[in-house]
């Protein structure tokens, strides 16, 4: 059988707030971000599967016949399984080579594939295809780019299967799943998300998957269609970390301090809920001076709880410090330690002077490579600065 070729794109994600805490059954607000993944499957008929990563410096072939063996144990159609299914995990761990729990990003990315491709095929005949997955999201810094990758290989995968249409149509740019398909994806998503991830909540995914706004409890997803343009400057440390590994930390914190992080999550709840509804609040009066300084105690409220986590890094510490120099507010966003943060913009402030500012204090600690990227709905272009750390302006939005 030769597979039709699939396109898709799936958009990375800024959290605004209930990072962490979201894993523990708290409330997430997030957003995605107009930075996406992008991925073409072509069928082919030379009796191999190949996945290119760019990204990740990732260029990899395998005949059929080695991925056929790896799902000898498979009987008869399989249903779509909610949990991992380890036997699985436990071959192709020994297949790639890793058989200790450390994953390194290539390692992790493949494994995410093969998972879901031979859960998707391998209980009938394997299809020959060569995968190719690029990126505009940097890779590992709190943009949801594991998300926007496992949302795109969920998709591709399961149009190449049959599972779901291909919804676009002759002459169309760009189509869109009924939401039955898209919850398919999610879920397809959301296993890929546990091999990379090990622990994740869901909501990464879920932006990934439909896009938009969105308020997230334990599993539980509230499109946010009333509100405000808010405008935010996403700042990458270039710090890199795993989110992994930071989420595994939050829980050993949890596990050892029960009782000093437990109202630590709470907060951070009720911080999530109280800024839900002041976005609320100004989609229906008037945006006043005190709507921004209530959303900006609210980002230091959660900054400060965050690196009560453990999840801080003297490169965000930086960034809130400098930032506050102009009168900004900034937290981290995503898994945090390092990665990327978000600071929040007042509609009075003048955006290239801002930067600007920003660019020059920033200079003085670090020499890395700048990117500033003025996005908004009529514009979207990169302008390139200094040397510093890569900048981009995002506005939110609802669907
Ligand atoms: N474009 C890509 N190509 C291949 N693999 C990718 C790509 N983007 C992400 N990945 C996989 O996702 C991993 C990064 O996931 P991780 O969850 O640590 O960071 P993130 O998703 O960018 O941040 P966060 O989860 O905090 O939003 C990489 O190590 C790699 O395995
Ligand atoms: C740190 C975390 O809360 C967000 C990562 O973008 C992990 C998750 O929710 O899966
Ligand atoms: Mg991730």
């Amino acid at each position: 059988m030769q597979l039709k070729d699939v396109f898709v794109s799936a958009p990375g994600k800024a959290i605004l707030h209930g990072e962490h805490a979201v894993v523990h059954g708290k409330v997430a607000l997030a957003v995605s971000l107009n930075l996406r993944t992008y991925l073409h499957l072509k069928g082919t008929t030379i009796g191999n599967v190949c996945i290119n990563l760019p990204n990740i410096d990732t260029f990899l072939c395998w005949e059929l016949a080695e991925l056929k063996q790896l799902v000898a144990y498979y009987c008869g159609k399989r249903e779509e399984v909610k949990r991992l299914d380890a036997e699985l995990i436990r071959r192709l761990r020994e297949f790639i080579g890793v058989t200790n729990g450390n994953l390194d990003t290539c390692n992790m990315a493949i494994l995410a594939f093969l998972y879901i491709y031979l859960s998707l095929f391998g209980s009938g005949e394997l299809p020959s295809l060569t995968l190719t997955v690029w990126s505009e999201l940097p890779t590992g810094t709190g943009l949801g780019s594991s998300a926007a990758y496992s949302v795109c290989l969920a998709a591709a995968l399961l149009c190449a299967s049959g599972a779901i249409p291909t919804p676009l149509k002759e002459g169309d740019n760009t189509a869109r799943w009924c939401q039955e398909d898209l919850e398919l994806i999610n879920s397809w998503a959301f296993q890929g998300e546990m091999i990379i991830h090990g622990n994740p909540s869901g909501v990464d995914n879920a932006v990934g998957t439909w896009g938009g706004m969105l308020r997230f409890l334990a599993g539980k997803i509230i499109p946010l269609s009333r509100v405000p343009l808010l405008r935010i400057l996403l700042t990458n440390t270039r710090v890199p970390r795993s989110t992994k590994v930071l989420v595994a930390g939050v829980k050993d914190k949890i596990n050892k301090f029960p009782s000093i992080m437990t109202p630590v999550l709470d907060s951070v709840d009720a911080v999530s809920c109280t800024c839900e509804k002041v976005l609320s609040e100004m989609t229906c009066e008037p945006i006043t001076g005190e709507h921004y300084n209530i959303l900006e105690e609210l980002i230091d409220i959660n900054q400060h709880h965050l690196n009560v986590m453990g999840v801080g890094h003297p490169s965000l510490d930086i960034l809130c410090r400098v930032t506050l120099t102009k009168g900004l507010h900034s937290k981290l966003t995503g898994a945090g330690g390092g990665g990327c943060g978000i600071t929040l913009l007042r509609p009075d402030e003048e955006r290239r002077e801002t930067v600007l500012h920003c660019a020059r204090l920033c200079l003085i600690w670090d020499q890395l490579h700048v990117r500033l990227c003025w996005k908004h709905p009529h514009q979207t272009g990169k302008v390139k600065v200094h040397h510093f750390v890569w900048i981009l302006f995002v506005q939110i939005k609802g669907f």
